[in-house]
């Protein structure tokens, strides 16, 4: 479902993704993992249309995000928390992203009652907690009933309920068929969650497998995970 062949992003002379590629299929929970700086982000903003790549190509569906016709209802999306401007409630800020997409109306009632939002809907955003925020990013993620879900490190912010109740939601969506793509420099909350792993550092896919692979030979994910980014930083924090 989503489809990342070799990927080449560079600033100036730097390159930060090197012939980046990976697949992220339906039905599974896919984890992007890589320490601090390993180019996940920088990934999942070409595959969602935020920036450009210098080589290669990222897909959704078979097509490049800026060519989806209506393209929450194909992929949801969390980076960098809600995206919600502070000064709106949850509720207006879904209403508007509802509108520009096509979506209807009464999917922004069933994404807050979702999300345990539903009582906050009219406060601003700007008085949310974070773990609030997250919720509200993932609310608007799920909007438009998409097949695929990217989001990047979803569980930051989140209190320990919160961890347990994001892992059953991203469970329930690929268990249902839909593809789930997380990023997360978090061994914990990965572990118990994922069925395959995407390993990046310094801009280049060390390993990729499902977690029974990319965990042989190691005694635990967390060793795979030293090893084979040279012990990362930011790691189990
Ligand atoms: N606009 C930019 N200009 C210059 N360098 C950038 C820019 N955006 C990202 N980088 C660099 O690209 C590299 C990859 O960054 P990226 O944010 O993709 O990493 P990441 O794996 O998501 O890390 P984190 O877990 O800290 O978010 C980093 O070295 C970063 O400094």
């Amino acid at each position: 479902m989503l489809l990342v062949e070799q990927l080449v992003k560079r600033h100036g002379s730097r390159t930060v993704l090197d012939r980046v590629s990976f697949e992220a299929r339906a039905g599974r929970v896919t984890a992007f993992l890589g320490p601090n700086g390993a180019g996940k982000s920088s990934t999942l903003r070409i595959l969602l249309g935020l920036d450009c790549a210098d080589g290669g190509s990222a897909l959704v569906g078979g097509r490049p995000y800026r060519s989806l016709r209506n393209p929450l209802r194909t992929v949801g999306s969390m980076l960098d928390g809600s995206g919600a401007h502070r000064s709106r409630t949850a509720r207006n800020h879904l209403a508007w992203v509802a509108r520009s997409n096509d979506i209807p109306r009464r999917r922004i009632g069933e994404v807050l009652e979702q999300v345990g939002l539903a009582d906050a809907a009219r406060v601003r955003v700007g008085r949310y907690s974070l773990g609030m925020g997250q919720r509200l990013g993932l609310a608007t993620a799920l909007l438009g009933e998409p097949e695929a879900l990217v989001l990047d490190e979803p569980v930051n912010g989140l209190d320990p309920e919160g961890i347990r109740w994001i892992r059953g939601l991203l469970r329930r969506h690929a268990d249902a068929g839909g593809t789930v793509l997380l990023s997360s420099h978090l061994m914990g909350e990965v572990a118990g969650l994922a069925d395959d792993l995407v390993v990046i550092a310094d801009g280049r896919i060390v390993k990729a497998g499902t977690l029974a692979e990319v965990t042989v030979g190691y005694g635990s994910l967390e060793d795979a995970f030293f090893a084979l980014t040279g012990g990362g930083n930011g790691v189990g924090q």
